[in-house]
């Protein structure tokens, strides 16, 4: 098999990868980064990844404390930098661990062992200005600021709604690049009308969480007809139902972020794109996922209130 990277466009004419394998938070996030919770498999997943053929995009943030677990693979793997994507996030709301954006690339990049990251986000818009000591837009300057300095080649933000993102397209001068939001069957609009927002504006959505329906399968999942339809396209293309899920999210213009503790699972979203879906077979996920009841495994206590609108296209 030859393989052939694929990319997604961005708004300001720069490409990235198609998929993200190894995001760094989730099963790997720490509450705290000391050197006794440095995590050895993670480093082993990411040079795992790292052996893989085309462009590597991982997906790290401020606050999974993940950063030196980054830093010592790439040492290790010593892979060339223009064959990794690094997406990296400034921590806004729950915690704020450092001052501002800019601190926090200057940390990130040193303790990942690099210059600069492909891609820097607003972790989220819950920027209370008494803490942060700047507003959402005032943030946003920032993150244009390391941008034009070349320290993030694209910049975007996270867990964005419509509001969100229309008060930094007024105040701000450079369009966020990507929206990296809660996306999967279950979950089709993190926020009101999102997902037709950012493909109005060209802000390219990413999808975190998009195999949310496997982590959370019910035990009677066999006779549901969403897991029937996955079951059944898995057999039909040879692939796992999690390469069918990531697959869809493609095929709905959207970039998956994955992770996975086990090698297989790594290799089979960076070989994504051997296979393909049918149009018509992608809009009856879209319907089957639809008919679920919304699944939401982040941010539920700011976003719940928009559960019923969340499955609604
Ligand atoms: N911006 C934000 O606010 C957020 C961003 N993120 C980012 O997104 C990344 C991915 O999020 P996550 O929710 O983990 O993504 P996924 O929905 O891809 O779930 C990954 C989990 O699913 C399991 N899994 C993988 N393949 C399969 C399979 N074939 N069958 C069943 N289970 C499977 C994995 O377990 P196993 O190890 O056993 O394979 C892993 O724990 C994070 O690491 C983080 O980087 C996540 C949450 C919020």
């Amino acid at each position: 098999m030859v393989f052939k990277q694929e990319y997604l466009h961005l708004n300001n004419g720069n490409k990235i990868p198609a998929v993200a394998v190894v995001g760094t938070g989730t099963r790997w996030y720490k509450s705290e980064e000391t050197s006794a919770t440095f995590s050895k498999p993670l480093v082993e997943q990411i040079k795992y990844a790292l052996t893989l053929p085309g462009i590597i995009h991982i997906d790290a943030a401020e606050i999974y404390r993940t950063y030196s677990e980054v830093g010592e693979a790439l040492k290790e793997a010593g892979r060339a930098r223009e064959e990794i994507f690094i997406t990296d996030k400034y921590s806004t709301f729950y915690f704020k661990l450092t001052d501002s954006p800019r601190q926090c690339l200057d940390i990130s990049c040193q303790k990942m062992g690099v210059d600069y990251v492909d891609l820097f986000l607003l972790h989220s818009p819950f920027i209370d200005e008494k803490k942060y000591g700047f507003t959402l837009e005032e943030a946003w300057t920032q993150m244009e600021e390391l941008y034009k300095a070349g320290k993030a080649k694209n910049i975007g933000v996270s867990n964005f709604s419509k509001e969100d993102l229309s008060r930094i397209l007024k105040s701000g001068t450079i369009k966020p690049q990507v929206n990296q939001i809660e996306f999967s069957p279950f979950l089709q609009n993190q926020t009101p009308g999102i997902y037709d927002f950012c493909q109005k504006h060209d802000i390219l959505l990413e999808a975190y969480s998009p195999l949310g329906p496997l982590q959370r399968e019910p035990e009677n999942s066999s006779s549901d007809p969403f897991y029937q339809y996955v079951k059944k396209l898995a057999d039909k293309y040879q692939k796992s139902e999690a390469s069918i899920i990531l697959r869809w999210v493609s095929k709905r213009g959207v970039l998956p972020v994955t992770t996975s503790s086990k090698p297989q699972r790594v290799r089979d979203a960076q070989l994504l794109y051997d296979f393909d879906l049918q149009n018509s077979e992608v809009e009856e996920i879209t319907k089957r996922g639809l008919a679920h009841a919304p699944l939401r495994l982040y941010w539920a206590e700011q976003m719940g209130k928009f559960d019923a609108e969340a499955q609604k296209l």
